[in-house]
C-alpha cells in the first residue's frame, strides 16, 4: 500500500539546555502540496525542519518518513570560504554528475548563464537560484526551503516564488518552506503552519490569516503589508521611476 504522505510528524518535541525549542508539533507533507512554516524569529522553524530531515535529535514524538524519500534542502545560510574561490559550475558539480538532468536543472533555475561566475560574486537573487538548483539536482520528492526569498526585493521574491511553484508542478514534489514573506505565503501556499514553539494555528492561508493567534503574532505586520500594497497613490512616476509633479487642471 502506498502511503498518502511523504513525511508525517506526530507531536514532536525538541528540548535543548533546559529549553523547549519545539513543543508537540504535528504536521504532514504530501506530493504536489506547498506548506509554509511561518513564525517570529526564534520560534523554532529551522530547528523543526532540521529535525524533520533527521539532522537533529528528537526528544519526544514520532517521525514517519516514506521509505527512500529523496529530500532536496535549501539552507538559510551558506558559509563559503572567501579564500577558496569556486565557480557556480564547480559548486553545483560537488558530488554530482554533469548529466542531462544536471543541465536541465540549471536551465529550469536559470543558472546556466552564470556557470563561470565565482560563487562569492553572486547577487542575493542569483545565489538563491543556485541553491535552489542544487536542491533539485537529486530529483527530490520533497523540497525543504529555509527562507528561500531572504534578502530579495519584491520583484525578486515574486520571481522566486513563481519558480518554486513551477518546480512543484514539474517535479510533483511536496514543498515545505520557511518564510517571513506573509504577502507571498498567503498567495502561494496550500497550507500555512504558524509556529511559536508550538503550532498556534494551521490550515488554508485565508483561514489562518483570520485566526486570533495568527493576528496576535502577525496582525501589525499584515496591516503594514496591506498598507504597503494599497498605499494611496497621489503622484505619478516617469519611465525611470522619477516623480512627476501633479498637474493642476485649471480649465
Ligand atoms: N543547539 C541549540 N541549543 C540551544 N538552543 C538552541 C539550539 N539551536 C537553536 N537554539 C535556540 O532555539 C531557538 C529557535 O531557533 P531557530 O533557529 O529554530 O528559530 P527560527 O524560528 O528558525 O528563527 P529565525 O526566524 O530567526 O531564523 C532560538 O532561540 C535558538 O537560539
Amino acid at each position: 500500500m502506498t502511503e498518502p504522505f511523504l513525511l508525517k510528524a506526530e507531536s514532536l518535541s525538541i528540548h535543548r539546555q533546559g529549553r523547549t525549542l519545539v513543543d508537540k508539533a504535528s504536521l504532514s507533507l504530501q506530493a504536489g502540496k506547498v506548506v509554509s512554516l511561518i513564525g517570529p524569529n526564534g520560534a523554532g522553524k529551522t530547528t523543526l525542519i532540521r529535525a524533520l530531515m533527521k539532522l537533529l535529535k528528537i526528544d519526544e514524538g514520532h517521525l514517519h518518513i516514506k521509505e527512500g524519500l529523496r529530500i532536496g534542502y535549501m539552507p538559510q545560510k551558506l558559509n563559503l570560504d572567501a579564500s577558496l574561490p569556486i565557480t557556480v559550475l564547480a559548486f553545483l558539480s560537488l558530488n554530482q554528475k554533469r548529466d542531462e538532468h544536471f543541465f536541465e536543472s540549471a536551465e529550469k533555475t536559470d543558472v546556466r548563464c552564470i556557470f563561470e561566475r565565482p560563487m562569492q560574486s553572486l547577487s542575493g537573487g542569483e545565489l538563491q537560484r543556485v541553491l535552489l538548483c542544487r536542491a533539485i539536482l537529486k530529483k527530490p520528492q520533497l523540497l525543504i526551503l529555509d527562507e528561500p526569498a531572504q534578502g530579495l526585493d519584491v520583484n525578486g521574491q515574486a520571481e522566486l516564488y513563481r519558480l518554486i511553484a513551477q518546480l512543484r508542478d514539474e517535479l510533483n514534489c511536496g514543498v515545505l518552506m520557511v518564510s517571513h514573506d506573509l504577502h507571498f505565503v498567503m498567495a502561494a501556499t496550500d497550507e500555512v503552519i504558524c509556529l511559536n514553539q508550538h503550532i498556534c494555528c494551521h490550515g488554508h492561508p485565508e483561514k489562518v490569516s483570520l485566526h486570533p493567534e495568527y493576528l496576535k503574532l502577525f496582525g501589525q505586520q499584515q496591516a503594514a503589508n496591506v498598507a504597503l500594497y494599497t498605499h494611496h497613490h497621489d503622484h505619478q512616476h516617469g519611465v525611470h521611476g522619477e516623480l512627476i509633479e501633479p498637474c493642476n487642471h485649471n480649465h
